[in-house]
């Protein structure tokens, strides 16, 4: 969908801010540019919309040279979304989100119907919101108008420069989320500049981390963090990045122990042959739990049986299941199928959660699938 072919941006001062760049984005990709300050990343995404000419190589949008574009035209195909968001002050949120498409010649009432939908689809009641002024709103909220005013023609690309950047942790996060599941659904080819490797590693499909004017790696946010390309990477994405990869990395079924299980309806086993078991009803959907203990005293299994308040669907993050485990102070959690029935897979423990992360880390490092890795050969 965007391709750049060995683009080099020398300024007229002689800064060389791009240099022989090329990669490809494909449609409905999202990628995250990430780096230091000054090393082009910006400079990168205004030559995708024009704002800035290469000094050399060629930038295809769709397979068409962007040369050969007229830039109003092109600009028409590409939402930009930056950190300073440039609302007009002057006209309310409403007018604000539809003026691309009342200029490209969409009704009036059409264009403010459309805009009432994209404030919705951002997260902002357009009866509330909707006649307010840019001034009247919190950082948080003008960066959804941003987003939502982006959004208004539609375009197939998406350009956005630090558009987060400006709030609180708490509400980026947020904003992170909601852009996350809004992606989901629009689907749009997305460049994502930022300079936090967190928010790269969140948002991104896949990852550019910029060195100086050139990508020093561009692969998946799992490869990334568990497999840096050179020592620069490795220093950028931090000596904490087996965090970072905690959210990154899904519970796979294969990361889960089986405990001993007992069905709601069977009479109760004097040993359970553990200090706990999971209960699981008649369909082998997850009931909940019974200790050694409460089985010793005797009675039935649906007597002693305790609600299971620790499990997640497999799928879910390394980072949700070391939560959840926090959350409840459990040492173990039940995993259960990701579909609607929730059929009970397994239970993860910490030492099982601490295996499944080393053991992604070593299978991006070997480019083998994570169920094939034997820990047994890994060092340390
Ligand atoms: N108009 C210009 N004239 C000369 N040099 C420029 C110009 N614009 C940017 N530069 C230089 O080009 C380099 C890359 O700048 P660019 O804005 O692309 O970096 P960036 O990675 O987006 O940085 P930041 O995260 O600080 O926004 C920097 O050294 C910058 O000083």
């Amino acid at each position: 969908m965007i391709r750049f072919e060995r683009v080099t941006k020398r300024y007229a001062d002689g800064t060389t801010a791009v240099d022989d760049l090329s990669f490809e984005v494909a449609e409905g990709e999202l990628v995250t540019l990430v780096g230091p300050s000054g090393c082009g990343k910006t400079t990168t995404m205004k030559m995708v919309n024009r704002l800035i000419e290469p000094t050399e190589g060629r930038i295809f949008l769709d397979g068409r040279d962007i040369a050969d574009a007229d830039p109003v035209e092109l600009r028409r195909r590409i939402g930009y979304v930056i950190q300073q968001v440039g609302l007009f002050p002057h006209k309310t949120v409403l007018e604000n989100t539809a003026t691309v498409p009342h200029l490209l010649g969409v009704k009036r009432a059409t264009a403010r119907a459309r805009a009432a939908e994209l404030l919705a689809l951002v997260g902002l009641d357009p009866s509330v919101h909707g006649d307010r002024y840019p001034e009247q709103l919190s950082g948080g909220q003008r960066q959804r108008v941003g987003v939502a005013r982006a959004l208004a023609a539609d375009p197939p690309v998406l350009l956005m420069d630090e558009p987060f950047g400006a709030v609180d942790p708490v509400v980026r996060e947020h904003l992170q989320n909601e852009f996350l599941k809004l992606q989901s659904e629009v689907r749009k080819t997305v460049l994502f500049v930022t300079h936090d490797i967190e928010e790269a590693v969140r948002l991104g499909d896949r990852i550019a981390v910029y060195g100086q004017g050139r990508i020093e790696q561009f692969d998946a946010p799992a490869t990334v963090l568990g497999a840096p390309a050179t020592p620069y990477v490795a220093d950028f994405v931090g000596a904490d990045r087996g965090l970072k990869r905690l959210s990154v990395t899904p519970v796979e079924a294969g990361d889960l122990e089986q405990p001993p299980v007992v069905h709601l309806d069977d009479a109760l086993p004097r040993d359970l042959g553990s200090r706990w078991a999971v209960v699981l009803d008649g369909e082998d959907n997850l009931h909940g739990w019974i200790s050694a203990e409460s089985a010793a005293r005797g009675g039935t299994v649906r007597e002693h049986a305790r609600r299971m308040e620790a499990w997640l669907p497999v799928g879910a993050s390394l980072k949700q299941a070391f939560a959840t485990m926090l959350q409840h102070d459990a040492g173990w959690i039940a995993v259960v199928d990701a579909d609607e029935r929730g059929r009970f897979l397994g239970v993860l423990t910490p030492a099982r959660l601490h295996e499944a992360l080393r053991r992604s880390i070593d299978a991006d490092a070997r480019d083998r699938p994570r169920a094939e890795v034997d820990l047994e050969t890994i060092g340390g």
